[in-house]
């Protein structure tokens, strides 16, 4: 075989194995000696693949999303295992800024397929994360799990307001891909679905664009597509035994498998956007219940002063109005339950009607869905002055198996095996 350029080399890594953590990486230590989640030194940086819990959760959220959902199409376990076992590997290999194959886009036979397409020749890693998730379906009777089925992935409830759209829900298995740079992110998703050829099928994808949270406070909030600073009140990966009582499953409970492991939620939410830039400013904050300059609570001055519900205009009305996005959405008012949300905006182009067709991809994880998700999203259902300018399409729910340990570990192997 001629000598041929791959991705490795044009990076000067070597021939050497997949590098854990890429040059550039740092890791962290959180409070309490637990190691936290590490984290790229800048956006061109490879984030480590190996480790407790699975990246893409608590990492700083990148600016950019493609995320897809699969149908299984083998009924053959072992083929679903071996697949998982592929998948890890050429995620192992894509996240730390290497081609998703050994020989790469052109360094193979010549009358073979690459195992590489390509696009990302020449590109960093762009701090890509490749995030992992089981649908309920992939627990039905086709492949022996449905004993193995976590009780917190029992399907959602309909909720008041859901018109959600079949073909653009659920999946048995859903992959997450994050990075700073949109092309890394297609390509990974793109080599994942070739690689799956003939034991899975895309069911539907979505690409999103401009973070709508951040899951570090070395993060600015950004903005979502109402111009508001969303993500202010979110769990944070400094939140170290928050996240242990609100995001990680723990041994106890009840499904061994995913210990480390997280719930993860989807909700394709589009905006009517033409609707909402005609609201009055004063009408957008009461909506949300926070300033639209600064991000700060109605009755505050900064971002992130604590919220005082009880706060009163010059009137003796409540400033936070009961229907108010950020007092229905509060763990007072939820029994305590809080979600790491990491959302991307996007535009799916307009709708033959002169509409924009944009809104949010809403993603959280959580510890238990039912407790967490459910109740917030019930508050909000039913009362939320934001609903008139929304609409739930989309919806999925997926188990997010711990983190990857090694080289010899791969997704799901607990379930598998
Ligand atoms: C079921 C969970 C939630 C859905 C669905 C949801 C939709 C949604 N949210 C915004 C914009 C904002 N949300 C904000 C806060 C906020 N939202 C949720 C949950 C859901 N939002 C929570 C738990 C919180 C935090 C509440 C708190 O503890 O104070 C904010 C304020 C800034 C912030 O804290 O992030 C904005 C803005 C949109 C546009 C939307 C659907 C399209
Ligand atoms: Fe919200």
């Amino acid at each position: 075989m001629s000598e041929r350029i791959s991705r490795r080399k044009l990076f000067g890594m070597g021939a050497a194995g997949v590098a854990v953590a890429g040059a550039g990486a740092i890791a962290v230590r959180g409070a309490g000696g637990e190691p936290a989640p590490a984290r790229a030194a800048s956006t061109s940086d490879p984030v480590p693949f190996y480790g407790e819990h699975q990246a893409g959760i608590v990492t700083p959220a990148q600016d950019r999303l493609h995320f897809v959902s699969f149908d299984v199409t083998t009924d053959k376990k072992a083929e679903l295992a071996e697949l998982l076992q592929e998948w890890t590997a050429a995620a192992a290999r894509m996240t730390q800024g290497q081609e998703a194959g050994a020989f790469g886009a052109v360094g193979g036979e010549p009358e073979a397929p690459p195992d590489d397409t390509g696009e990302a020749l020449g590109l960093p890693a762009s701090g890509l994360t490749l995030t992992v998730g089981f649908g309920g379906s992939l627990f039905d009777d086709r492949f022996g799990l449905a004993s193995r089925r976590p009780a917190a992935l029992a399907d959602l409830p309909h909720l008041p307001g859901d018109a959600l759209l079949p073909e653009i829900s659920g999946g048995d298995l859903c992959v997450q891909a994050c990075a700073h740079d949109p092309q890394v992110a297609v390509h990974a998703i793109r080599n994942l679905a070739r690689i799956g050829f003939g034991r899975v099928s895309v069911r539907w994808s979505q690409l999103g664009f401009g973070r709508t949270s951040s899951t570090s406070r070395a993060q600015a909030t950004p903005r979502n597509l109402m111009g508001f600073k969303d993500g202010t009140a979110n769990l944070k990966l400094e939140d170290v035994a928050l996240l242990r009582e609100q995001l990680w499953v723990g041994p106890d409970d009840g499904s061994g498998w995913m210990t480390g492991g997280s719930y993860l939620v989807t909700r394709k939410i589009r905006m009517l956007v033409e609707t909402w830039d005609r609201a009055p400013l004063a009408e957008q904050e009461q909506i949300f219940g926070r300033d639209k300059g600064e991000g700060a609570p109605l009755g505050g001055k900064a971002e992130f002063d604590v919220i005082d519900f009880d706060a009163k205009g010059p009137d003796g009305e409540a400033l936070i109005k009961d229907d108010a996005h950020v007092r229905l959405a509060h763990p007072s008012h939820n029994g305590g339950a809080r979600l790491l949300r990491r959302g991307y905006n996007y535009v799916d182009g307009s709708d033959g009607l002169g509409r924009l067709d944009a809104g949010l991809f809403f993603i959280a994880y959580q510890r238990d869905p039912h407790r967490q998700f459910v109740a917030v999203q019930r508050s909000l259902a039913g009362k939320d002055s934001l609903n008139e300018y929304i609409k739930h399409v989309s919806s999925g729910l997926f188990a997010c198996p711990p983190g990857v340990r090694d080289a010899g570990d791969y997704w799901g192997r607990a379930l598998f095996s």
